[in-house]
């Protein structure tokens, strides 16, 4: 059973997908206090939260059992990821759900900025004053809009204001130029230009180093007067201070506002001002939305602690945006070369080269993990997987680099691992994927030879004459050792040979000594995949 704690509201249609699954005892504590909640989840597999749950360090210190973090929305910048990655907690997010909410909500903030209807409603209902000279409003129409970070919901508000007659710059260093142009934006190269020409101003980037404060004083000086700003992304991308003194001054004519560096925030200086359009984090909440992120968290959550797939993990290093049936299947071999090396080295490996050829050179990345996966598997008592393996790599001074392998090959797609040991020894193994699912290793350290990578291998090397091989399979026989598959690389210039041994069963350390007690007998190795 699977425990999964619920810690943030989230759409009925995500509990309901929680409810059917009969391996997972759910519990719902998005009405417990945040102080009282990490204590309650020692026991929890999985959790799922929104950003009104902040997982820090102190937090994951009492999550003694988790596997899984999703993230209910786009934003993870509440959630300690380099803590939860060495934890080996897989931190997923639902980055696409609520884009459209958040959109339409940057439109309404947008659209209350230029036309005062909050302040107008107020006074017609509340105040019963018909005032129609005071709400006198502005267009969007032939107006200039800035847009910070030109992703997901930047794009979509793109569109959605230039088909209002709006000119649209943009200003993101992270994108194509191609994503702005082509929709008939602007796309500027640094920041300065798109505060000098724009009458309205939204962002729309994640929270980071980079962007944290990135509109302060300085910024704002440098907009037109009468700036219209939005920011329905994360709170402290604008410098709050910097935005009271801008409003003070009447530099800005209006501010929407739905996220605060502080959250929540019920009494913030910013609200003593009527130009300042202010809600509650609500640019998901939409019951569209919210249903898609409910049901998608819950499906990725359910997959993960399954081990049936890591869909929008955010902590897991695979930067490829998408990879083929054959690529995953060179994960696979990958991570079994990877296992193989370090069970057949038996000592401190202290880098790893990875070539890759073929379809797959574009998944270096993703080689890299799941070759340091197999390797640490054998190599430390942990648990190792595809979000602590790079932590653990860098901890015990294991180094993995990625190439492209530039030689000649008779095969179309092929991998090749050279490990480094001891002082100065190496050691190459190359492999490659024949058809669905036949991976193969077919090459190590100067023999060509064709083995499948599973089950139980005995590495016999030997001076190449005749008998030896006779003498190991009347070893294994004596000791009742069925051998299910037997191939042999010669090195004819060396008078060596190696043999892949498949054998029925494990073979313990006193047969593979007697096998090396053979004359001509070089070395032996067992390893198991
Ligand atoms: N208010 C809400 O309820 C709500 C709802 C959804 C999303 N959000 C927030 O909105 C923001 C955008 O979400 P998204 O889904 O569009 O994300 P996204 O990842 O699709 O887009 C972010 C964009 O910002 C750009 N960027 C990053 N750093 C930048 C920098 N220094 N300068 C300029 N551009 C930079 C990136 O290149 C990217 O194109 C996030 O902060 C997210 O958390 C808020
Ligand atoms: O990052 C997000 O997805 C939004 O800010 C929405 O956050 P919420 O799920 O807490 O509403």
């Amino acid at each position: 059973m699977y425990k999964v704690v619920v810690c943030d509201t989230i759409s009925d249609a995500g509990i309901e997908i929680l409810k059917k699954e009969k391996d997972i005892e759910l519990q719902i504590k998005s009405d417990v206090n945040k102080k009282e909640l990490p204590k309650q989840l020692t026991d929890a597999d999985a959790i799922i939260t929104r950003s009104s749950t902040t997982i820090d360090k102190e937090f994951l210190s009492f999550c003694e059992n988790l596997k899984v973090i999703g993230r209910a929305g786009v934003g993870v910048d509440n959630i300690d990821l380099d803590e939860a990655s060495k934890r080996g907690i897989v931190v997923l997010n639902m980055p696409t759900g609520n884009t459209l909410a958040a959109t339409e909500h940057t439109m309404t903030h947008m659209l209350n900025c230029l036309r005062f209807m909050p302040n107008a409603n107020y006074e017609l209902k509340y105040k019963h004053k018909w005032d129609r000279k005071k709400w006198m409003g502005i267009e969007l129409y032939g107006k200039t809009v800035g847009i910070i970070g030109m992703g997901r919901i930047g794009s979509r508000v793109a569109i959605r204001v230039m088909s209002f007659g709006a000119n649209v710059v943009v200003y993101d260093p992270y994108i194509p130029k191609e994503k702005a142009t082509k929709i008939g934006a602007k796309i500027v190269d640094n920041l300065d230009e798109l505060l000098k020409v724009s009458d309205i101003i939204t962002i729309h980037t994640p929270k980071t180093e980079e962007t944290y404060n990135m509109i302060d004083k300085e910024e704002i000086e440098k907009m037109k007067d009468g700036v219209i700003l939005i920011n329905c992304a994360r709170g402290g991308l604008y410098n709050e201070k910097a935005l009271y003194e801008g409003l003070k001054s009447g530099k800005i004519r209006a501010l929407g506002i739905d996220v605060f560096e502080n959250e929540p925030q019920l009494n913030h200086p910013l609200f003593e001002f009527d130009n300042v359009f202010a809600t509650p984090h609500l640019g998901a909440n939409t019951y569209e939305s919210q249903i898609r992120v409910g049901e998608g968290i819950a499906r990725s959550v359910v997959d993960a602690l399954k081990g049936r797939g890591y869909e929008n993990a955010v902590n897991i290093k695979m930067e490829e945006e998408e990879i083929t049936e054959l690529g995953k299947q060179f994960l696979g071999l990958a991570e079994r070369m990877g296992s193989f090396l370090s069970q057949y080295i038996k000592s401190f490996i202290k880098r790893v080269t990875i070539y890759a050829h073929g379809e797959i050179e574009s998944c270096t990345n993703s080689l890299g993990l799941f070759s340091s996966v197999g390797i640490l598997k054998n190599m430390i008592d942990e648990h190792v997987n595809y979000v602590n393996a790079p932590y653990l790599a860098k901890e015990r001074g294991l180094e993995i680099e990625t190439k492209i392998y530039d030689k000649a090959t008779e095969f179309k797609n092929y991998l090749l691992l050279e490990a480094e040991y001891d002082d100065n020894k190496k050691i190459e193994i190359g492999g490659t994927v024949f058809e669905p699912n036949k991976a193969r290793i077919v090459y190590m350290d100067g023999f060509d030879m064709e083995i499948e990578l599973t089950g139980n291998i005995i590495v016999f090397r030997n001076y190449d004459k005749p008998g030896i091989i006779g003498k190991v399979g009347e070893i294994l026989g004596k000791h009742n050792i069925n051998i299910a598959d037997f191939r042999l690389g010669r090195k004819q210039a060396l008078g060596e040979a190696l043999s892949f041994i498949k054998v029925d069963q494990e073979v313990n350390d006193a047969i593979l000594k007697e096998i090396l007690s053979i004359d001509g007998a070089i070395s032996i190795a067992k390893v198991k995949i």
